[in-house]
This record gives structure tokens, sequence and C-alpha cells, in this order.
């Protein structure tokens, strides 16, 4: 069994690596860790980056995971290799780009690009951003599905994530004792379907709806409230149409052994409890 750590960083394509630069800084609050050539790194804890923006197409979306060490990510290339998946080992320029010591690529079932790294870099600088919305770190990613059922059981029997909690047959799915590093949404393609961030307070969220109505980005659900972990929350458009959302509360599971998922209703009140209603974000609102 593969075990993802914690997710790691997302790579996204960008039609307009400047404007991505000016939204993520102005807008997300990220802080530039460095900018090297055609990339943006970007931090939002104490690693060196947690999303880099680089020019390219915005179809082009990696999420990395860390695991242990070298031995573990063998273990994991040869696991996927047996079951059919094609690994890319990372040559020494792409861990550069990446930076972590080493790292393998390949697609899940829907065919997102996932990467599982080691010893991704830290700083020891601290985070600090030029906007100040709170952020405290990197906390999961919503991927997109064409079969639930499918790519629930690849995350659970090939990568041990565990089911906290299903919308209808939508799983949000754990690698560590926070509610979900990974929440699959029904898509016709692959692709990253969210960016989450969490924030400081619920003083966080809303100040952030004023800040980033104020300079139009679009608001695509929230301010709510999900039933499932319990997190306030905002969702909103970046560049190149990709969804980030803030957002503050997240449950931790408590009892690994003994948690059991709960079955939400695929219905609105499902995604959030005060009673937004998402702009074509998450079904069944969309
Ligand atoms: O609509 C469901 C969303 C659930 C949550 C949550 O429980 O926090 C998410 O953040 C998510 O799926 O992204
Ligand atoms: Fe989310």
């Amino acid at each position: 069994m593969i075990e993802l750590k914690d997710l790691s960083y997302v790579r996204l394509g960008a039609s307009n690596l400047e404007e991505a630069g000016s939204f993520a800084t102005k807008c997300l609050g990220l802080q530039v860790g460095e900018q090297s050539g055609k990339a943006l790194y970007l931090r939002s804890d104490d690693r060196a980056h947690t999303l880099c923006y680089f020019e390219g197409d915005p179809t082009d979306q990696t999420v990395g995971f860390e695991v242990e060490d070298e031995s573990k990510l063998n273990a994991a290339a040869a696991t996927l290799d047996q079951l059919g998946h094609p690994v890319h080992a990372g040559t020494p320029t792409e861990c550069a780009l990446r930076k972590v010591k080493a790292f393998i690529g390949f697609k899940d079932p829907t065919g997102n690009q996932i990467e599982l790294a080691v010893r991704p870099e830290r700083s020891g600088k601290r985070y600090f951003a030029s906007r100040d919305a709170g952020i405290t770190g990197f906390s999961h990613v919503g991927l997109s599905t064409t079969n639930p059922a499918r790519d629930e059981q690849f995350w659970t029997q090939v990568c041990n994530a565990r089911v906290s909690d299903r919308i209808g047959d939508i799983a949000l799915m754990r690698v560590n004792a926070i509610h979900h590093t990974i929440a699959l949404a029904p898509g016709r393609s692959p692709g990253i379907h969210h960016v989450n961030h969490q924030v400081e307070s619920n003083d966080d969220v809303l100040r952030s709806y004023y800040h980033l109505s104020g300079q139009r980005v679009p608001i695509v659900f929230g301010p709510g409230r999900h039933p499932t972990s319990g997190a306030r929350f905002l969702y909103f458009k970046g560049p190149d149409g990709m969804v980030f959302e803030y957002s503050v509360g997240v449950d931790e599971i408590e009892d690994e052994a003994t948690h059991r998922p709960r079955q939400f209703g695929f219905e609105p009140s499902s995604l959030c409890m005060w009673g937004s209603r998402s702009a074509g974000v998450l079904p069944p609102n969309s």
C-alpha cells in the first residue's frame, strides 16, 4: 500500500504568468518564494513552495503528495507499475523544478496527473504575505473524477486514503487526521477541481469575501458552512478559471480506528448548511 503523508504542492500551467502572479499575491494572499524563468514559486507556509505557476497550458495541472522516503517511493513505483499505471521517475532537472529530492509521476484512473515526492524543501524564512488573508496553510485539493466509485477504490485501496464522509457517491478522503485532503468532484475530464487553503478565523473568510468582491474576483460559492467537515468556506475563481477555497474549522478525525464515514444526501444542504448555493462549482448545486 502506498502511504501518502501530506499534500505537497500543486503545479498549474498559466496562460499569463504575470496575471497569475498578481492574483496569487494580491488576491489569494500567497508569498513569492522565487521567480525563475518561466515559473513562479508561491508559499503558504514554511515550505519553499506549495503552488507553482508555470508558463504553459492551463489544463496542465498536477498534484504532488509527500511520501516518507526514497524506499517508500520506489515501492510505490513498483506497486503502480504492477497495477498498469505507467510511472515516470523525475529527472534531476525535474526534481530541481519541484524543489524535492526525488519524485515519480503517474495518472490516477480518471487521468489526473499525480506526483509522489520525497523531501520537499523548506525555508528558514517564515511565510509572510503581502496581503493578509489569514492563511495558515495549504490543506486539500478537489480532484475531478469521471467515475467516483472507481476512483474512490483507487485512492483507498492503492494509496491508503480513508473516506471521512460521502455526499451521494462523492468521497471526501483523508490521508492523515485532517477530515479530507482529497475531495473527489464529478467531472467530464481530468483536472484539479479546487485548491484549498486554511485561514485562521471566520473573520478572515468574511474579510476576504468583501476584499475579493471589491477586486471583482468572481465569488462562486459561499460564504457558507460545509456540514461534512464543519468548515466555514468561501470559493472564488482565479486565473484560467481555477477555483480556490478558503476555509476554517475543518474537523479532525479523532479516532482513526472507529471513525465511520457518514452518508450525506446528494442535495444542496449537504454542501452548505447555511443555504448558500454554488454558481456551478459543486453538484448537485450546479
Ligand atoms: O460540498 C462539499 C464540500 C465539502 C468540503 C468540506 O467538507 O470541507 C470541502 O471542502 C470540499 O469538498 O472541498
Ligand atoms: Fe474543499
